[in-house]
Order: structure tokens, then sequence, then C-alpha cells
């Protein structure tokens, strides 16, 4: 078995050659071109593809193999393209392809060329390519790589049943194969329904692939010849990946690793055409805990129903590497620019990998903290809590400045670290900030027979010290000053005298924290409040 593995940009017989002559064994596939044998006149330019079918939105097993794409073209100076393969009618959903790109968009990936770039390899609708794939069935058929098939979805349902009851697999028995000429055109002119089918050979054809290292497979052997052309004119995904990747220069294509087996059909498409195929990359899947691929059916996987719920996108990039391969090491915390320097082909393992939705909240949390410690990015979400204060509770709110952008930044800034998402804050338990807390005298003094006293001397406190800095710590201090001055109450009954006061609630953030959070003005408000009543 071959074990030598190559970057993926020195794999044209040329440079394979200069490896020989130089004696190298493995070229360096820890990193981009620099380490490579090959000199970048040598090397193709990198073109990948990211190609779904908008027969459903995007989910993350296929935002994951997009990143790679990404990251990929990224490394290597190259072009990301978006390719929509819309053969499949029957399946086709009408606002899936505006659905991907938007959300690619939205992920910060968005294609080099393709949708709404557009570019100069178009159109990158496989429907409006039509012409393309006919073209090359046709010279599949003049060169007698491909036939005409006449059998009926009857006989075809039949093959199968049979097959199966014989416990075999069941394919297709190559029959129109041996039609004479003469049939043919004698069916095709009574226009007998036919597709064309691609002439499979017996020999594998061997690759190399960046991810699964030597492959090959006797495909002839196993499965009876695949269709190219359908009935109704459109091509199988077969044919069309093939010309696609060929007319739209594609040097790499990274795939999920489902089409592996595949792929030796598609080596056979390339040598029958006489076109130099690309170099493939066929990555892991990212699969569901019962261990099922993530699948176009499932709507809780999709990229749309994480934004809604207030998924960064840094966020679910992160995640989705994470619980995959291709990095030298795994770390909460990457961002784009990180994951395009870290991300290694080589790394990647041919096993797919469990993803942890469980997870996704801590990566958030720490995308969140990233945001809001940059002052830019810290804006939008400023101006999201206020829309989403405003639309939840505009009504209740008693003190309009609580809606005020130093607030708001305040609460962000302070919370930053706790909460995974800034819909967090508009939850019961932070309810406190933007509502007063309906608590009773009386409850407080349940609490202590002091309780009056005490809030007067915290008000008392917090006046006198008007010009001083108001932090958690210079608080607790004037806190601790004031119970050291009591007879009755402790140090802690005092601490949830005020949390209650000032939040209504008997647990939370430290009570330095909700007042530095509430800000002086609104916790001597609160605070004064229950003493008039
Ligand atoms: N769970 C997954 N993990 C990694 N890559 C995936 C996953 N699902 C799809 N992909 C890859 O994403 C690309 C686009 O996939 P496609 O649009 O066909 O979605 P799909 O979920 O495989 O579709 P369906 O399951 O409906 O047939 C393909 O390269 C595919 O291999």
């Amino acid at each position: 078995m071959l074990t030598r593995r190559f970057c993926g940009l020195c794999s044209s017989s040329a440079s394979r050659r200069i490896s020989a002559r130089a004696q190298i064994t493995e070229c360096n596939i820890d990193g981009p071109l620099r380490n490579c044998v090959t000199t970048a006149n040598e090397a193709r330019a990198v073109r990948v593809r990211f190609a779904p079918s908008p027969t459903g939105f995007l989910h993350l097993g296929g935002l994951r193999t997009a990143l790679y794409n990404f990251l990929f073209a990224r490394q290597h100076g190259g072009t990301f393209i978006l390719r929509l393969e819309d053969t499949d009618r029957s399946r086709l959903v009408p606002v899936a392809a505006q659905d991907i790109q938007d959300q690619l968009e939205w992920a910060g990936i968005p294609p080099d060329e393709g949708g709404t770039k557009g570019g100069g390899f178009g159109p990158y609708i496989q429907s409006q390519r039509i012409g393309l794939y006919a073209s090359a069935a046709a010279a599949l058929l003049e060169s007698g790589h491909a036939y005409h098939c006449f059998c009926t979805n009857q006989r075809l349902e039949l093959l199968k049943k049979e097959a199966l009851r014989s416990g075999q697999t069941p394919r297709y028995d190559n029959r129109c194969r041996s039609l004479h000429p003469d049939q043919v055109e004698e069916k095709l002119s009574s226009g007998v329904p036919s597709v064309v089918r691609f002439r499979l050979s017996s020999s594998s054809e061997p690759f190399e692939d960046l991810v699964f290292g030597f492959t090959q497979h006797a495909v002839g052997q196993v499965e009876g010849d695949p269709v190219i052309l359908k009935a109704d004119g459109f091509p199988t995904y077969h044919l069309a990946c093939v010309v696609d990747d060929w007319h739209m220069q594609v040097s790499h294509v990274l795939r999920g690793s489902e089409w592996l087996i595949s792929t030796c059909k598609h080596l056979q498409l390339y040598r029958a055409l006489g076109w130099t195929p690309p170099t493939f990359a066929h990555l892991p899947l990212l699969l569901n805990k019962d261990g099922t691929k993530l699948s176009k059916r499932q709507g809780d996987i999709f990229i749309q129903h994480f934004r809604q719920q207030g998924a960064l996108p840094e966020a679910l990039l992160d995640m989705v590497t994470h619980c995959g391969s291709g990095f030298h090491s795994n770390r909460v915390g990457r961002r784009l620019q990180d994951l395009i320097s870290e991300f290694n082909v080589s790394k990647i393992s041919s096993h797919s990998a469990l993803l942890d939705l469980d997870k996704l909240p801590e990566f958030n949390r720490v995308h969140l903290q990233h945001r809001l410690e940059d002052e830019v990015l810290c804006r939008p979400l400023v101006e999201e809590l206020r829309d989403l204060i405003s639309q939840c509770f505009r009504d209740q709110i008693e003190d309009q400045d609580l809606l005020q952008k130093d607030y708001l930044h305040r609460i962000l800034q302070l919370r930053k670290g706790h909460i995974s998402s800034v819909k967090d804050l508009i939850t019961p338990v932070y309810l406190y900030l933007w509502l007063r807390p309906s608590v009773s005298r009386q409850q407080l003094e349940e609490m202590s027979s002091e309780s009056p006293e005490i809030i007067s001397r915290v008000i008392q406190v917090l006046q006198e010290e008007e010009g001083d800095v108001y932090t958690v710590e210079d608080l607790n201090d004037k806190l601790k000053l004031v119970s050291k001055n009591l007879k009755k109450t402790k140090y802690s009954t005092l601490m949830k005298i005020l949390r209650l006061a000032l939040s209504g609630q008997q647990q939370g953030p430290g009570v330095g924290e909700i007042m530095v959070m509430l800000g002086r003005r609104e916790v001597c408000c609160r605070l004064q409040k229950l003493l008039n009543v």
C-alpha cells in the first residue's frame, strides 16, 4: 500500500517526478506552498468549491465542509467557489439556494465566485449548465464510453427485487451495453424513453486522497453502469460534478466522505473525457449523537435556527472545527483568522465526529466575551440589548435611563464571561436590571429587625461617597464597615437583605456587582422606596 502523502499542491505528475528525482519520499504537508518541493510556478492555482444541493437549508455539517474549503482557499491564496447543484428537481426547496448564500455571508465565509458574486466560470447553478452536460454525454456516447439505456423502471425494480430475494446487492445488469447500434437507432427514432449510462471499467482507478490516503475501488466489479444523463435531460451528480469541476478549473475537491467510493467512478469519467482530475480530500462527516449523518431533514441543526437563538457565527465555526480535526491542537475561542492560520489538511482525520450541541453555550460565551472586549464589535451588542429590552419591557420600565447606552454598556461589560448570549439578559434572573422588584419592608424585617437601619445607613454611605470610584471592592469594604456597627445582624444577613431589596431575588451575582450594575442613583432610589412604604 502506498503511504506517501502529498500536500495536494504538488500532485501533478510533473511535480511528483521532481519529488522522485530529489529523492523526497514525502513532501512536507504541514504547511502551505513554501514547505513543499513544488515551486510556485509549477503549482496550480488553488480553486476549491462548496457545492450543496438546494434541497434544504444549510446545516452545521454543510457549514463545516464549506468552512474547510474556505480555509484551504485562504491559506493558499486561492478562490472559494459556491456552486449550487440543483439537478434533483423533485427535491428542490424554493428558498434553500438563498438561505445557503445568506448563511455563508453571515458566517463570514462568503464565496469569491458563485451565487450573487458571479465570476468568470459561471453560471454557478447546474440547471443553467445543461448544455455542458449534454455535450459531455454526447462525447462519451461518441467514444463508446457511454450508451443509451432503454430499460424501464419496471424492469429495474424487478432486478432489484430478485437481487434482494437472493441476498445480493442490487445492481444494474448492464443489459443495454450490448444493444446493436441499429437497435439503439430504431428505439431512439421511435421515441422510446432512455437514459445515458457510463460504461464502467472493471479495473480500479487508484488515487491519493489527502485525508484517506491511497484509495482504490474496483467499482465496475461491484456496481452496474451508472446513469449519467436522466430521461429529463438533467445529469446525475456523477456527470455534473466532473463536468463542472473541470470547466471551473477546480484544483481541489474537498467534500464529505460519503463521496469517497464514488470518486473511483468520477476518475473513470475524467479518463474517458481525456481530462486531468483535481486532487481529492474527503472530509469526515459530522454526526448526530446517535451516529447518523447530520441531514437537511433535521430542522434543529440549520444555521438559521442557531442564528435565531442568538448564536454568534464565530462560535459556530469554532464549534464545528473543534469537534472535528484539521488543526494541531484544539482550543475554544479560535476566530476565523486563527482558523485560517492553524488549519492543516494533513491533520484531518478520516474518522467522522460526533456533534455535541451541549457545548454551544460555552463557545458562544467565549466569543461573546471577545466581542464585548472589542470597542467596535461591542456597539451593535449594546443596540441589540436596547432593542430587546424595549420590545420586552417597554411599558413596564419605570426609569427610562435604563435604556441609555451607558447603562446597557456597563451591564454587558459586567456580565461578560457569565452570559452566553445577549438574550440571557432578558431571562427572569436578570429582570431586576430593567424592572424594579416588588419587595415589601415586612419581607426585609423578617430577615432582621435592623433592616430599616441597614437601608438608611447604606443610602447614607452611598450619598456621602458621591465623588468616589464606585467599584465592587470599594462597596464591599463599605458594607463591611456598616455591618460592624450593627448589633444583631451578621454581614451575610446584611448582604441577603440588600440582595432581596435590590433584585427581589435570593440568588444571583454578588451584591457589590448588582450595585455597580444598577448604579448609585438607581440603588439609592430602590432602597429609599423601601423606607418610604
Ligand atoms: N454531516 C455532514 N458533515 C460534513 N459534511 C457534510 C455533511 N452533510 C453534508 N456535507 C457536505 O456538504 C456538502 C453539501 O452537501 P449537500 O447540500 O448535499 O447536503 P446533504 O446534507 O448531504 O444533503 P442530503 O442529506 O439532503 O442529501 C457536500 O460536500 C457534503 O458532503
